[in-house]
């Protein structure tokens, strides 16, 4: 089994704030999500898109599946992901995350790779994570499938149960000093700004 051939990218939410489906946000005249798949296809041998809307995806470098728990948020996505991934870890992102950071994915990957850990995400400050741009194992698979099945569906406690290698914040900005890798979109304010800040955006 290879080790980290895997994306997952999280597409089955419900888009409220943003009041239209974040499947279809376009940058450049060019859907976002498209972006995503083409780039991280550079990276990762196999992408796995998790969305109840299979057809917005035929002719892409991708496979799609559709959540197994249902309506339980990301961790739902996060679970059938690493569930078909053909991979040991798979990374995870969110279809309204434009800025993906090639360097930031190797240096978790050497994380990993020296702790052994089942996940590994970032921490902003001291109480919360970014529990996307992210690594996760297919072995604690059965951890989620059970804390799901439990009505739970906080990644943050989640990943308490397992061995998670968390990156501290001061570290993450060495890569990453504005926080753009972890830009994400959910309203239309979002969009406007990203769209206008040019310092922002990496797409392309
Ligand atoms: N597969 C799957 N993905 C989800 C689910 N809920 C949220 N997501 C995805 O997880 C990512 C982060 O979620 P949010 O930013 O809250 O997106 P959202 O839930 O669609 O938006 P809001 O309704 O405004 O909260 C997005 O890529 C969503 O598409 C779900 O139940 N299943
Ligand atoms: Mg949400």
């Amino acid at each position: 089994m290879k080790k980290f051939g895997t994306a997952i990218i999280l597409a089955g939410g419900k888009s409220s704030r943003m009041g239209f489906d974040k499947q279809q946000l376009n940058v450049d005249n060019n859907r976002l999500i498209n972006h995503i798949i083409h780039k991280l296809s550079k990276e990762f041998d196999e992408i796995i898109v998790v969305t109840n809307t299979p057809a917005y995806y035929s002719g892409l470098p991708c496979i799609t599946v559709e959540d197994e728990i249902v309506q339980k948020g990301p961790l739902s996505g996060i679970h059938i992901g690493l569930k078909k991934s053909s991979s040991e870890y798979a990374y995870v992102i969110a279809c309204d995350m434009p800025n993906i950071k090639f360097d930031y994915i190797k240096f978790m990957k050497d994380r990993i790779n020296e702790t052994k850990s089942d996940a590994c995400i970032t921490m902003f400050g001291t109480e919360w994570i970014e529990p996307f741009n992210g690594f996760y194992s297919k072995s604690i698979l059965s951890d989620i499938e059970s804390y799901l099945l439990r009505d739970r569906k906080s990644v943050f406690h989640l990943l308490k149960q397992v061995n998670c290698y968390y990156i501290d914040e001061v570290k993450a900005r060495e890569y990453s000093p504005n926080w753009e890798m972890f830009l994400n979109l959910n309203t239309k304010e979002d969009l406007e700004k990203y769209v206008n800040n040019s310092i922002n955006k990496s797409i392309g």
